[in-house]
């Protein structure tokens, strides 16, 4: 659906250049949401507004639906821009005027007769929840609606894609779920193509199919989301995980393992994508004479499948001990945690 070949943008700024997007390749599939996820300056931007042509590659190619779309005339970009939309973190909404004009502006604009924009706005409106809120000025409402304003702003021309930018950057967490839950929604119903631009692997991690990580304008590393949260090879991609997923073990677990020349045998275990969900620690109670304490943790739900580590301590017989790791060795990924220095 958008395919990125060998793209590059270059900013000229005072005689000096400045590479935004380096030599980006990239595929998104039709109906899909596909995340790009960067610190800040990364290119994430530039990248998303060469779809829609507010920048123009330097090099490469931007096709869509297989058209190189800086090959349009000017006729044939306004047509494609009906069937791209845009979201925007700060929803980018007309203060002056109700929800509806916000919702009808891009129809009237394209000369669509009356009766129809009613109908296809009504129906909009009532599709992101603000049935009730047609008449409201833009500033009568919350964050979380003005967005839905703006969503139902790019849904008005029934676009084939939505470029999310930072869609909900400026809205509260709870507000983000049901933001992100509406823009599943939309592919869902109306098979649209998202690609959502964003620096929270919380949105990633909810809501994308598949993501890409940028950095210094270059796409590092991208895959499906489980991949990418169970095998990471980036680092940059590992600071994005930690921030959803804390992999560092409390100190005060730490201290005390190896005290009193008796080491306590702790063990950190990860849950590997075909196994996931298996009773593991179940089965070496019943089945090894030790028992098992949870002591830290944390299981993420990704793609529909549970994902995470546990820190737990084994207690019994040393030999009982070893027969159990050996045990759930063959299920899951078990690495000994030793004791703290301090
Ligand atoms: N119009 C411009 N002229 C010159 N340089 C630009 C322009 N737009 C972006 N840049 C530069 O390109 C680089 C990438 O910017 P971009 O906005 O794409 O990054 P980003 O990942 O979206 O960052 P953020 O999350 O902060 O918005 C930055 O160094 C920025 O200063």
């Amino acid at each position: 659906m958008i395919n990125f070949k060998n793209v590059s943008k270059v900013y000229e700024h005072e005689g000096e250049k400045l590479v935004a997007v380096n030599e980006v390749n990239l595929q998104v599939e039709r109906g899909e949401i596909f995340g790009v996820i960067g610190f800040s300056g990364a290119g994430k931007s530039t990248l998303v507004r060469l779809v829609n042509q507010l920048e123009k590659p330097t090099e490469g190619e931007v096709l869509v639906d297989g058209q190189d779309v800086s090959s349009l005339s000017a006729k044939e970009l306004r047509g494609m821009r009906r069937k791209i939309s845009m979201i925007f973190q700060h929803f980018n909404l007309l203060e002056s005027k109700t929800v509806y004009h916000n919702v009808a502006f891009p129809l009237i604009l394209s000369g669509e007769p009356r009766d129809k924009v009613k109908k296809r706005v009504e129906k909009i409106l009532d599709f992101v929840g603000l049935k009730d809120r047609a008449n409201y000025y833009t500033d009568q409402l919350s964050g979380g609606q003005k967005q839905r304003v703006g969503i139902a702003r790019a849904l008005a021309t029934s676009p084939d894609i939505l470029l999310c930018d930072e869609a909900t950057s400026a809205l509260d967490p709870e507000t983000t779920q049901s933001i992100l839950e509406l823009l599943r929604k939309i592919r869902d119903e109306y098979n649209v193509t998202i690609l959502m631009i964003t620096h929270e692997m919380n949105v990633v991690k909810d809501v994308c199919d598949r993501v890409a990580v940028m950095e210094d304008g270059e796409v590092i590393e991208q895959g499906s989301i489980f991949d990418l949260f169970t095998n990471p090879k980036h680092k940059t991609t590992h600071k994005f995980i930690q921030s959803v997923m804390k992999g560092d073990i409390p100190q005060s677990i730490l201290i005390g393992i190896g005290e009193n020349n008796h080491p306590r045998h702790i063990y950190r275990v990860t849950f590997l994508k075909e196994h996931a969900g298996e009773p593991v620690f179940s089965r070496i109670a019943k089945r090894f004479n030790v028992e098992v304490n949870i002591l830290y943790g944390q299981i993420l739900e990704i793609q529909e499948t549970p994902f995470g580590n546990l820190i737990v301590e084994l207690q019994g017989e040393d030999s009982e001990i070893l027969k159990a790791v050996h045990y759930i060795e063959e299920v899951v990924s078990v690495e000994r945690v030793m004791a703290s220095a301090s």
